[in-house]
């Protein structure tokens, strides 16, 4: 079957590099949470709308019954009262003013329309408490209570129920991305990584995602009910009093804008210190990657200067940024204020004299613009998370969307190595350095289970060579034939990895066990095999001098291990893969020569039975190889032969192994 190329797909599509168009995407994929998030949602919005609906019922009540209050007391006041309702025609007989309260009290018709010329609407006496009803429904003081404290209930548990169900399709989209983009990342070509710094890498699978991840759990479900709770809350108080809401909200609208502008002033100050911030971050991650050249150059203090004097930049700039964000929420908090002031003083102008009105009035405005404002307060925080998602999604897309040269992927497979490897008129240059010739018209044949050294003088293009072998690139013209026929650049990167042995001058160790770190990579094999490899490389006994042995834990880079332990281990991994084909790139230069010495018997001992390709520093090591390639970084190969020949005839090899000698 054809397995994807990745090298074509597109990654990031253009919608989806948002946090709304990431967290659609998301909902798409699970429409059983979306429905649920969607359905709580609105259900909170519901709820919170509707705590400004018992607000405003219990404020009447309360006026209400203090006026009922007021009169049943008897006393001057309620004298006074029922004196002014006499005179202004409410209450008819008694005019000398000493009214049977207790009368007029059992008159439920009269003390409601006392109540309703009092400006107490929308209430009802009856059996002497007062009522206001909802959806038909007639309810007291105390029972209004009750649906206060059940409606606040729901809200909390709507509120759980999308913070949840949203949560769910964020941590999926999350996974996703992580998923793609270290895929992407894995996939890219080795110059990729020549380009890219490791640490802007780590940074974008640890940082940015999680950041991008943070903002889908919490930006979408915010902005719904914003908005959801500005347009509910707005609409009931417009059927409350239309005039006063037209007014505040005029006074709301001035006021997100100036917010918005203020976001959108700082936005690019802010992208700029995001990045003055990421380059800071990097370099000083990369020194503790080199700490051993800083402590070894004594370079500490000047580390410590530089990192002072950038992070201090920082530091001035952030603080300006401070001073811009924090006035939104300044803003924000001045706009209360004014709001809950407005209502009064609107309310004020258009029904001077109306106190019971007012009040209502009052009270409802107040809760509701607490309905609208509170989420406000967060939309703060949600514009300047999802304008930084925004940096995030730039950065992971640069990265990202760089195309790897070479397809890994090709269908054709190679199932063993039994002929010749063929270099048929190879030339190469460096992607980034095109014009820059490093192999020029390379042929050779490099026959089954022979040994061959690539030697020569520093830069003459030997490592080039094992990287083109590897294919961590592809020849910029030519061919590498395996089997003699088949080319490189056609195979099944995989399928051809599967028959190499790779050892480098710095072996390559991952923190985990001695297990693990052997059979890296390998698809099957057996404890009794590993612990034979290990063997072959005389690192057995070390293993079991171990207190945990084989589980032993390496730490990163094998830091617990000396350079030739390292490369023992390295070695054991190319025992037990047991390959066709064995590369060996300054495999032992990096070890004194007593270490070399010992490193060299493994070696050699490995190379039984492989085509061995060597590039080689100390030439007594390939003393008994079959042929020697002695590379000119102008003529490309220069001499060739064997050891014995080479030292016999004027040229680079004697000049090279005169030098050794010395
Ligand atoms: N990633 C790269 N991009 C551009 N040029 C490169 C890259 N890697 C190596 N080169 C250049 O290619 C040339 C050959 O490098 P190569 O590493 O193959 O030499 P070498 O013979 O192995 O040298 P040495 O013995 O010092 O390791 C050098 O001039 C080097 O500067």
């Amino acid at each position: 079957m054809k397995k994807k190329n990745e090298g074509t797909s597109i990654f990031i599509k253009p919608r989806q590099k948002t946090i709304a168009g990431l967290f659609m995407q998301g909902c798409k994929q699970k429409p059983i949470y979306a429905a649920l998030t969607l359905f709580s949602i609105i259900a909170v919005i519901l709820f919170t709308v509707f705590n400004i609906k018992i607000a405003e019922n219990l404020v009447k009540i309360l006026t209400a019954q203090n006026l009922v209050d007021m009169i049943s007391k008897k006393d001057e006041a309620s004298q006074t009262i029922i004196g002014d309702l006499i005179q202004n025609g409410v209450i008819t007989g008694g005019e000398d003013t000493k009214f049977d309260v207790d009368a007029l009290l059992r008159n439920e018709a009269l003390v409601n329309s006392i109540l309703k010329k009092l400006g107490n609407e929308d209430v009802l006496y009856r059996d002497g408490s007062i009522y206001s009803s909802i959806f038909g429904i007639e309810l007291t003081f105390s029972k209004w209570i009750y649906t206060l404290m059940g409606n606040i209930g729901l809200i909390v548990i709507s509120m759980y129920l999308s913070y949840f169900f949203t949560g769910l399709i964020a941590q999926t989209k999350e996974t996703d991305l992580r998923k793609d983009t270290i895929t992407k990342i894995l996939s890219q070509d080795l110059n990729f990584f020549n380009a890219n710094k490791t640490q802007s890498l780590v940074t974008i699978i640890v940082k940015d995602i999680g950041f991008i991840g943070d903002q889908l759990k919490i930006a979408p479900i915010i902005i719904v009910y914003i908005l959801g709770s500005f347009v509910g809350a707005t609409v009931t108080l417009g059927i409350i009093d239309w005039k006063i809401t037209l007014c505040t909200l005029s006074l709301i609208l001035g006021v997100v804008l100036v917010a918005l502008l203020v976001v959108f002033v700082i936005s690019k100050p802010t992208k700029k210190i995001n990045l003055e911030e990421k380059n800071l971050n990097n370099t000083m991650a990369e020194r503790i990657q080199a700490i051993r050249l800083v402590k070894s150059a004594g370079t500490w203090l000047e580390e410590q200067e530089k990192f002072k004097s950038q992070s201090k930049k920082l530091d001035r700039d952030k603080k300006i940024s401070i001073a811009m964000t924090t006035l939104i929420a300044a803003l924000l908090v001045g706009g209360i204020g004014s709001f809950t002031m407005a209502s009064i003083v609107f309310g004020n102008f258009i029904y001077t004299g109306e106190t019971a009105k007012l009040l209502t009035i009052f009270s409802t405005f107040t809760a509701g613009i607490f309905v609208v404002i509170t989420p406000l307060f967060q939309l703060k925080e949600i514009l300047e998370g999802v304008n930084r998602a925004k940096n995030s999604f730039n950065t992971i897309d640069k990265i990202t969307s760089s195309m790897p040269k070479i397809d890994v992927n090709k269908e054709a497979e190679i199932e063993s190595v039994d002929g010749d490897i063929i270099l048929k008129d190879v030339y190469f240059s460096y992607p980034d350095a095109p014009d820059k010739t490093i192999i020029n018209k390379l042929n050779l044949t490099l026959r089954k289970n022979k040994k061959y050294a690539f030697v020569g003088p520093s830069g003459s293009g030997k490592s080039t060579i094992a990287k083109l072998l590897l294919r961590f690139y592809d020849p910029t013209d030519g061919k590498i034939l395996i089997n003699g026929k088949q080319d490189l650049a056609e195979l099944n990167l995989k399928s051809w990895l599967k028959h190499v042995g790779y050892v480098d001058q710095e072996p390559q160790i991952f923190s985990g066990t001695i297990i693990e770190n052997v059979a890296y990579g390998l698809e099957s094999w057996t404890q009794e095999e590993l612990v034979e490899a290990c063997k072959k490389a005389k690192l057995h006994s070390l293993i079991m001098a171990l207190p945990k042995g084989y589980e032993t834990v390496l730490y990163e880079r094998g830091a617990q291990l000396s350079g030739g332990q390292k490369q023992r281990l390295v070695i054991a991994r190319a025992f037990l893969k047991d390959p066709a084909v064995l590369i060996l790139d300054e495999a032992t230069s990096a070890l004194d020569n007593i270490v070399e010495k010992e490193i060299q018997q493994e070696l050699d001992k490995l190379m039984v039975g492989r085509t061995t390709i060597s590039i080689a520093h100390r030439l007594s090591t390939i003393k008994d190889f079959d042929e020697i390639f002695v590379l000119d970084p102008n003529l490309g190969i220069a001499q060739r032969g064997t050891f014995n020949e080479l030292i016999n005839e004027p040229g680079i090899f004697k000049t090279l192994y005169d030098s050794s000698k010395n």
